[in-house]
């Protein structure tokens, strides 16, 4: 999918949310345990439920891998299920040695034929570039991460103007290919960062996950980080996946997020 096309999907459905399928097996309702593969069955509903209201689907891979072989088909299952106009992720986080990496896009772009997948930048250059090989495939970049202990590398300075590593990060990959092939990782406990990020990265779309359970503000978010084109997927997982009423959880956050591009969205 292509950047215009996201936008587009944006503006048609006046939502940038993105509902996060982090499908814990311990914590889906009881009546799907007795299908065939319950989290298969769970995701359809919560597809079905949320599709009118979201532009994006974030496949958490650890909650399938932990069931194994078994795991993957139901991630393939789920991405099968999607509808072809909503953009997908993997959220492998991966990251390894240029060799190694041919093979993480082979098995997350061509086997599972996901639109994108959330990458870790340490290992620099040569182990993110073999992504970057697939057209219209996405490779969506840790920068600054919404857990507590982001402090503990992604802000230390690393010269004597004080630039922070993740700052670092954000324009160091610029370098690497463009705004049509790279998002970046933001998380929404970081809003207060944002004004600094669109400063390092004014046209690239930032994955900002970290609203609903983890307290993030969506209109911190939407006031700060919003673009010309938007430029914001929001993740929701547990807040709307888990929640008593699926659809109207996604409803509302669409809902908010419609408000907020009516105030901030400046062409
Ligand atoms: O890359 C991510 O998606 C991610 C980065 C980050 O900084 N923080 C973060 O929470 N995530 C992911 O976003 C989702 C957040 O889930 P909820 O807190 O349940 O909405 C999980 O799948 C996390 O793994």
């Amino acid at each position: 999918m292509t950047k215009e096309e996201l936008y587009q999907q944006i503006l048609q459905k006046q939502s940038y949310l993105c509902v996060g399928l982090d499908s814990d097996i311990e914590k889906i309702p009881a009546r799907f345990k007795s299908e065939t593969d319950p989290v298969l069955a769970f995701n359809k509903y919560i597809i079905d439920q949320t599709a009118d209201f979201c532009v994006g689907y974030k496949i958490n891979t650890a909650f399938y891998e932990s069931n194994g072989a078994a795991g993957w088909e139901t991630m393939q299952k789920t991405l099968a299920h999607i509808p072809q106009n909503i953009f997908t992720i993997a959220d492998a986080k991966r990251g390894d040695i240029g060799n190694t990496v041919h093979q993480y896009a082979k098995a997350f772009f061509k086997t599972l034929d996901f639109n994108s997948i959330t990458v870790a930048p340490y290992m620099g250059k040569d182990s993110v570039s073999p992504f970057l090989e697939y057209a219209q495939k996405w490779v969506i970049l840790l920068a600054l991460t919404s857990n507590p202990s982001s402090q503990d590398f992604q802000f230390l300075s690393i010269n004597q103007d004080k630039k922070t590593l993740f700052e670092e990060v954000l324009t160091r990959s610029q370098e690497w290919t463009n705004d049509e092939a790279m998002m970046y990782v933001v998380g929404a406990t970081q809003a207060s960062m944002l004004q600094k990020i669109r400063s390092l990265a004014p046209k690239h779309f930032l994955l900002v996950p970290g609203v609903g359970a983890q307290g993030g503000s969506l209109q911190e978010v939407s006031k700060y980080g919003m673009n010309s084109q938007i430029g914001l997927l929001v993740n929701s997982s547990r807040g709307i996946i888990f929640s008593e009423n699926p659809k109207e959880s996604a409803r509302k956050l669409q809902q908010e997020m419609q408000q907020h591009i009516e105030e901030y969205h400046k062409k």
